[in-house]
């Protein structure tokens, strides 16, 4: 079966592992992004990009200093604004995408969060009057904008943000104030240097009143000369742990006026007399927090995509140590226990970007709804995506790292892309909401559920399944290698175990209530419960998207997907087993069976693994990894990429001069 990828002149165990796969690769990356036609048309971004000498990087950003890579990417980012057009159709989400990592990467951009939050802020939160004329200039790139609701002090507890907008009738402006240090904007991308407005999240005050927060369009530099504007404070927070290319930002602001329209009023509203109005559903506000939320599956899927490249690659490529005397060294994608390391990562990869597929449908069905003025799908897409993000970022994040320490030591180094990549998406688990507070989000709703299921009252899309009657005890291993019933059976073991997580949290809950405590504080007491039950109810809704992606995929590729199905509900079921053990729905015997099943997964995907990864279609400058180019013509490569080391400019470097050698001198004269 044809895998695309082999060319002449690669790494044989590269072009040898190609030559095993049972499938159509094409077939399975145009499964993965919609079409045939989506898939050719990355292609042609990516075969243009790369031949285009504007986004040629002579030296590689790792060997750069800060402000060179912002410049870098500044001038990047020019080139793909003006032209644009000439690489992809520019109006489509997906294909900007794919331009932007082909010919920006995955840092960070001087127009990230203009498109990826102060747009979809002002689109789905403001107003006609402000619309019609921010939004032109906005997307003409006349402006940049900010999405700036963090703060020093508050990040997580949006209702205690600090930063004031008070309304003053007379003038009908609001007053945007910074009162103190902590009150400061701190973490808002592209708010330190790039930005010159932003979407400022402030505490409504009206005639001395305190509403709460709502979102308000702040000019914060002169369009001309870029310069603060005056009672701005404004600047970058300094170096973090990834996103060297973004300027998150600071923010004071000194009783700036901004006119009554600036407020985003398409759901809650203040009139020209200081009336206000509440949107139809309290948390439409927060409507752009559920965008990003639902849309970073996406990335995140991807970002552990390109480490299980870059393992799975290098693994066929590395060869090192003997299973059996007197054979040749072993490529190390043999070891059982790399296979285990690195094949889950890559069943992971797929659900989690099948699981993005069926999230964006819910969204853009919510998002109809809200246009004709039901809200009704919001809270089961809050509390879902609330979840996901949560569990789909920290998944990624450990998956990425057993992909780094699976290709030893060379996966330490920055030529592997790996520990860049990992600094990047890691701070996934911390923005857009911190994994902990938001899977408390899933949890409430879940509580909810618990209540709706035991009155017998009508249950929601995500939490449907705790209307099933559950069966007792569990059918895995007993349903005679019937495959489809295996993978409802241990689907209906993970079900099980959310639905009673949540009523035994829900219990513990109210056991404390009962005890004396405050809903609340009872609520402090059980959140690591409660968390547990929003996980597992979250990982539930991915392995029931994966499975759906899968049974209804074309013929064709459908085998290695089901392989693929096996393995991740294998793995899965295996990772939490003492949540089916638990309460003996499962037994000892049944673990012990679904982990035998585990391992044959793994010999069934070994001829498969490279292509199931080529799959992916990510090219060698997304990956930005000598580990994992697609030749396999590693150690080369690693040789090229240490040389541009600025190190090694000279042979003996100014330090050594300065003082190693002096210091060794010294001690040669002692002697
Ligand atoms: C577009 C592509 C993006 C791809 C990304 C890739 C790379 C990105 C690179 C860089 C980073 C980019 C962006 C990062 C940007 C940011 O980080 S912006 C800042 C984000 N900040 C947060 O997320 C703050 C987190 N806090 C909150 O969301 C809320 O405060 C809270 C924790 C949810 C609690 O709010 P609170 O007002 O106290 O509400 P309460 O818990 O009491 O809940 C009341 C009811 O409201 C429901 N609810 C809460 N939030 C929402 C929501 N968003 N939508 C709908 N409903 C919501 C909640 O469930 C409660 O419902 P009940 O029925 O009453 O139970
Ligand atoms: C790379 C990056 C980009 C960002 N971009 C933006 C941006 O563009 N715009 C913007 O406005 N912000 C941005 N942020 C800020 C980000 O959204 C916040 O840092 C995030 O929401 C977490 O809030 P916090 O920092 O207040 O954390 P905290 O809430 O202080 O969290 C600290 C700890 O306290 C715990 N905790 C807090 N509350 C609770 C609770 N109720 N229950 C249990 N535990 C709790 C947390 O779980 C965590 O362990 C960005 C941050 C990063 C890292």
């Amino acid at each position: 079966m044809p895998n695309r990828c082999i060319k002449e002149g690669d790494n044989p165990d590269l072009t040898k592992e190609r030559k095993t796969c049972t499938f159509d690769t094409d077939e399975l990356t145009a499964n993965l992004y919609g079409s045939r036609n989506n898939m050719e048309r990355r292609r042609e971004i990516t075969k243009k990009i790369s031949a285009d000498p504007d986004f040629a990087d002579p030296i590689p950003h790792d060997f750069l200093s800060r402000e060179k890579c912002i410049e870098a990417t500044a001038k990047k980012t020019k080139a793909v604004v003006q032209r644009g057009s000439e690489f992809c159709d520019v109006t489509n989400y997906y294909e900007m995408l794919h331009l932007i990592n082909e010919a920006i990467g995955i840092g960070g951009y001087p127009l990230a969060l203009h498109y990826g939050m102060f747009l979809p802020a002002l689109e789905g939160q403001a107003e006609k009057e402000l619309t019609d004329d921010i939004i032109p200039r906005a997307k003409n790139l006349e402006v940049i904008g900010a999405y700036a609701q963090t703060e020093m002090g508050h990040g997580t507890n949006l209702r205690e943000l600090e930063t004031t907008a008070t309304y003053d009738k007379a003038t009908q402006e609001f007053i945007i104030n910074t009162p103190t240090r902590s009150a400061m904007k701190w973490w808002p991308g592209n708010l330190g240097k790039m930005s010159n407005y932003a979407v400022v999240t402030c505490q409504l005050f009206i005639d001395g009143r305190k509403i709460g927060p709502h979102n308000f369009l702040v000019q914060l530099r002169c369009e001309k000369t870029h310069e603060p504007l005056p009672g701005i404070i404004v600047g970058d927070i300094g170096p973090k742990m990834a996103f060297d290319t973004n300027d998150n930002g600071f923010l004071a602001l000194d009783n700036i006026r901004v006119p009554r329209k600036n407020m985003l009023m398409k759901h809650a509203k203040v009139s020209p007399d200081g009336v206000y109005t509440p949107p139809m559903h309290a948390k439409l506000n927060y409507g752009t927090m559920v965008y990003v939320r639902a849309h970073m599956l996406y990335a995140h899927g991807q970002f552990l995509a390109t480490a299980a490249i870059v393992a799975t690659r290098y693994s066929a490529v590395r060869r090192q140590g003997r299973i059996e005397h007197g054979v040749p060294e072993v490529q190390i994608l043999d070891y059982q226990t790399q296979q285990h390391r690195i094949f889950p990562q890559i069943a992971r990869a797929y659900a989690i970007i099948f699981t993005y597929m069926d999230i964006k449908d819910q969204y853009d069905a919510m998002i109809k709804g809200i246009a004709e003025g039901q809200t009704d799908l919001l809270p089961d897409l809050h509390a879902i995506t609330s979840g996901l993000k949560s569990v789909v970022t920290h998944m990624a994040g450990l998956g990425i790292e057993q992909c780094r320490m699976a290709c030893g030591g060379h996966g330490y180094s920055d030529a592997s892309g790996l520990p860049k990549l990992y600094g990047v998406q890691i701070g996934g688990c911390t923005y857009e909401g911190e994994n902990m507070v938001m899977l408390q989000q899933t949890a409430r709703y879940l509580m909810k559920a618990v209540a709706s299921a035991l009155q017998g009252k009508p249950l929601s899309h995500s939490v449907a399944y705790f209307g099933k009657k559950s069966s007792g005890k569990s059918r895995i291993g007993k349903e005679g290698g019937d495959i489809a019933r295996e993978h409802e059976a241990m689907l209906e073991a993970l079900e099980h175990a959310a639905c009673r997580l949540s009523v035994e949290a829900s219990q513990m809950w109210e056991k404390r209530g009962r005890g004396g405590e405050t809903k609340e504080r009872a609520w402090n007491g059980v959140t690591v419960e409660m968390n547990r039950a929003a996980r597992v109810h979250t990982r539930v809704f991915m392995a029931r998207s994966f499975h759906r992606r899968v049974t209804s995929s074309p013929p064709s590729i459908r085998p290695v997907l089901t392989d693929l199905l096996s393995l991740y509900l294998h793995y899965e079921c295996v990772d939490m087993a003492h949540h089916l053990l638990e309460d003996g729905f499962c037994s000892g015997e049944q673990i012990r069976y679904l982990k035998s099943r585990l391992y044959e997964d793994l010999t069934t995907l070994r001829p498969n693994a490279v292509s199931l990864v080529d799959s992916f279609d990510q090219s060698d400058r997304e990956l930005n990894s000598v580990l994992g180019r697609r030749d396999g013509n590693v150690y080369e490569a690693l040789y090229q990429w240490a040389r541009k080391s600025e190190l090694n400019y000279t042979d003996v470097l100014p330090a050594v001069q300065k003082y190693v050698m002096p210091m060794m001198e010294e001690n040669r004269s002692k002697l």
